[in-house]
């Protein structure tokens, strides 16, 4: 007998000029000014990032019960190109939710990422033909096919609350997600940080970066001198 599976309408694209904004930062920058909240953390790159890539996209979401794919697969076939697939799987890693070939079905219709609250298998698979690969964990334990499940609803990964079309940025050092309504905002504000960072960095370099706040955050103490 089918299983019930809400699925919400599809959100609006974001600009394609905001999208490109944030693949020049970083998820460290992004959650660095805003608040340190922006994170997924434990669901780090698997497969298929090259370094220093930077997957940007609107959310696809989806959400499923641990271990079971019945509506991953439906989420892929009505994927919208540039989309990154945010799938909200409980963080259980006993048993695989995507693989090899749902991995390459996904490039093939323009999925650019794939975050998975949860574990993935496949690896040999998904490093040569699925987009950027994000999870919990790795386990060659195969899903049920059994739903239920809800595809562009809100959900929850990894304990950070996700809206179908908010901005996932995934990179090397893992997941950040920015609500849409404070994309620009938050984007402005990162961009301003990163500049900050190369002043810093450059001085760095000149031997001449500040370290007075440590003075004064510090009353050093040295037993026995
Ligand atoms: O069986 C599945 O649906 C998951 C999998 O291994 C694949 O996508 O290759
Ligand atoms: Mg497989």
């Amino acid at each position: 007998m089918p299983v019930p599976c809400v699925v919400h309408p599809a959100s609006p694209a974001p600009a394609p000029e905001l999208l490109s904004r944030l693949a020049a930062l970083s998820t460290s920058l992004v959650s660095d000014v805003f608040g340190r909240w922006a994170g997924a953390p434990g669901i780090m790159p698997v497969t298929g990032l090259a370094p220093g890539q930077v997957v940007v996209g609107p959310a696809l979401t989806v959400r499923t019960r641990p271990g079971d794919n019945l509506v991953v697969h439906k989420a892929v076939d009505l994927a919208v190109p540039g989309e990154v697939l945010v799938v909200a799987a409980g963080g259980a890693n006993d048993r695989a939710i995507l693989g090899g070939l749902l991995g390459a079905h996904a490039a093939r219709r323009g999925l650019v990422g794939l975050v998975v609250d949860g574990a993935v298998r496949d690896l040999t698979e998904l490093r040569e033909a699925a987009p950027p690969t994000f999870a919990t964990g790795v386990c060659h334990l195969g899903p049920y096919k059994d739903g239920p499940g809800e595809i562009r609803g809100p959900v929850s990964i990894a304990g950070l609350a996700v809206h179908d079309g908010d901005l996932v940025m995934a990179d090397e050092d893992g997941v950040a997600v920015i609500p849409r309504a404070l994309a620009d905002e938050v984007t402005a504000a990162a961009e301003k940080k990163a500049h900050s960072e190369q002043q810093e960095r450059a001085a760095i370099d000149a031997g001449t970066w500040d370290r007075g706040w440590l003075e004064e955050a510090l009353e050093i103490q040295t037993p026995g001198a």
